[in-house]
């Protein structure tokens, strides 16, 4: 393993860039018994986003999924990874460059975790030291500790845990695309939470292509750099950001599927812009009361920030608490409500609400960089609608 990588980084030669843009062109799927499973698809899912599939039951995200590895053979239209048409390519070979994960898992029930992992690598003809130091590390990075459940069998570990084997069997190969169909809804929301969690993190690592298959929005919006909302027949009724989806639904049907509460859920994709932030008024710890209380008056402010002499945020000071002499230090309190800059808006609201503050700091580091409000968190939402806002894609929850 590189030597330099951080703890938990799988050092692959796909870091020098190795995922692959997925391309469908004019694909179609009419079943044996005449049902047009998706029809006329054109769909690109860029390389390195994890690009996710929802819509209600039977509109075609499963056929759509199964035919970039083609499980599902395509009746019409074009497959291209990488920029080469693999439509007609041996499927055999196709698949060990496009890792695959299912709701059922699929591990092999006969083999140990570290046997089913090593699945591909072994089709592979990978070496046996290889192998086993390209499974061990996966293992770890999604959070199987090799030495304890290596050698167990499938029936042997928890439903989360049969799913990040499965995740890690994957990525054995390192291929340069991932799908993965209805991953996470086989186990208890608490779990499945964690998943999501951990995957993203994983995700942010290795970057693979990923289609996501999902019915569940908030996975969705949860998950993907980009979402499509499809109807019947796969048809794509939207294509856009979580936040774009959630802000600017294109029509009554994606607006009815991604729910009343959009603007709720807009708000965990909706990132904090540094030009929304208020400015109240700053003194130093070192500055005397009546400087601070000059400062207040002048700017006719409640309370102003308290920064150390190094700039670093230090606390808040309220008016009725800056009277008589002494420092400012002396009066300063804990600034308890704070986010960092790249914290979510609903993280931002939350903080607010949980320690019922009435604006919560925003820090880069330890640098202060102002306060959010509810006025200025209104506004920030109300611009999220037009769509001009940064987001922070597949913020956490
Ligand atoms: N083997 C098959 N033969 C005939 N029709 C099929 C077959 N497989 C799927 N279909 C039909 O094709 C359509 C799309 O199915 P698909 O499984 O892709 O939907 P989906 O969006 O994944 O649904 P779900 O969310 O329920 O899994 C549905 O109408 C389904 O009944």
């Amino acid at each position: 393993m590189d030597a330099t990588a951080p703890p938990g980084h799988i050092a692959t030669p796909q870091d020098a860039g190795g995922a692959e843009e997925i391309r469908l062109e004019g694909i179609s799927k009419v079943y044996a018994d005449g049902t047009v499973g998706v029809a006329e698809l054109d769909l690109t899912f860029a390389a390195g986003e994890l690009s996710v599939l929802v819509g209600p039951s039977g509109c075609g995200k499963t056929t759509t999924m199964k035919m970039i590895n083609r499980i599902i053979e395509p009746t019409t239209g074009r497959i291209l990874l990488g920029g080469e048409d693999v439509t007609r390519v041996d499927p055999d070979r196709l698949r060990r460059r496009i890792g695959y994960v299912i709701q059922s898992v699929g591990l092999f029930p006969h083999q140990t975790v570290r046997t089913n992992v090593a699945t591909v690598p072994r089709l592979l003809g990978w070496d046996k030291k290889r192998t086993r130091a390209r499974v061990d590390e996966l293992l770890e990075s999604v959070g199987l500790d090799p030495a304890v459940y290596g050698d167990r069998y499938p029936a042997q570990l928890s439903g989360g845990q049969r799913q990040r084997a499965g995740v890690a069997r994957a990525l054995a190969a390192d291929p340069p695309v991932l799908l993965m169909d209805e991953p996470f809804s086989a186990v208890d929301p608490v779990v499945r939470e964690r998943l999501q969690s951990e995957f993203l993190r994983l995700q942010a690592d290795v970057r693979k292509t990923i289609v996501f298959v999902t019915h569940d929005i908030e996975e969705a919006v949860r998950l993907g750099d980009r979402i499509a909302v499809m109807s019947q027949g796969g048809h794509v009724e939207q294509y856009a950001s979580p936040a774009e989806l959630l802000g600017k639904p294109a029509n009554e049907f994606v607006a009815d599927f991604v729910g009343t509460d959009r603007g709720l859920k807009r708000l965990a994709v909706t990132g904090i812009d540094l030009a929304d932030l208020e400015q109240p008024p700053v003194v130093h710890v070192a500055d005397g009361l009546a400087d601070a209380r000059a400062a207040l008056e002048r700017a006719g402010a409640r309370w102003a920030v308290v920064l150390d002499d190094d700039g670093t945020l230090h606390g808040w000071l309220s008016a009725d608490r800056a009277v008589g002499a002494g420092t400012v230090g002396s009066a300063a309190r804990r600034m308890e409500a704070w986010v960092p800059a790249d914290a979510s808006l609903k993280t931002a609201f939350a903080t607010m609400l949980q320690l019922e503050a009435g604006w919560v700091a925003v820090l880069d580091g330890d640098r202060f960089c102002g306060v959010l409000t509810p006025a200025s968190l209104h506004a920030a939402l109300r611009r999220s609608v037009e769509g001009v806002e940064p987001e922070t894609a597949g913020a956490a929850l």
